[in-house]
């Protein structure tokens, strides 16, 4: 399963507990990731993750464009509600474009949770 981790930096310390949590099954998958994100997940989890540009230099969209091409099967992308960002527009257009694509996107802990925990089951990992 190819898989997209994103966290606005708000939500960096809860994305690293959750990949830490649910390490046994990401590192079965094939993970991509916004390029701060990524080096978090790397160091502190020791996951084997392809970084992407950081979200405001346009890591969303990249994500966005391989998502697009069918090249992802699901988004975990922890956005902060409370901190306005510079890269609102490329942040809506990964989100409209895992709908449009109907690619699982879970935006908050409680779904990514959720998503993570069924997927690992039936992946009995
Ligand atoms: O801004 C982001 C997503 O919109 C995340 O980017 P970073 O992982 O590079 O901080």
């Amino acid at each position: 399963m190819r898989v997209a981790l994103i966290a606005h930096n708000g939500r960096k310390d809860a994305m690293v507990r959750l990949a830490g949590e649910f390490s046994a099954f990401l590192s079965t998958c094939t993970l991509m990731a916004t390029g701060t994100t990524g080096g978090r997940l790397i160091a502190e989890v020791g996951l084997a993750v392809e970084c992407l540009l950081s979200g405001p230099l346009g890591g969303d969209l990249q994500i966005g464009a391989r998502l697009a091409e069918g090249e992802v099967d699901l988004v975990i992308f922890l956005r902060d509600p409370m901190t306005p960002q510079p890269h609102e527009p490329d942040i809506n257009a990964l989100v409209r474009a895992c709908d449009v694509h109907d690619v699982p996107c879970a935006t908050n802990l409680a779904s990514a949770r959720l998503l993570l925990h069924t997927l690992a089951e039936a992946a009995a990992v």
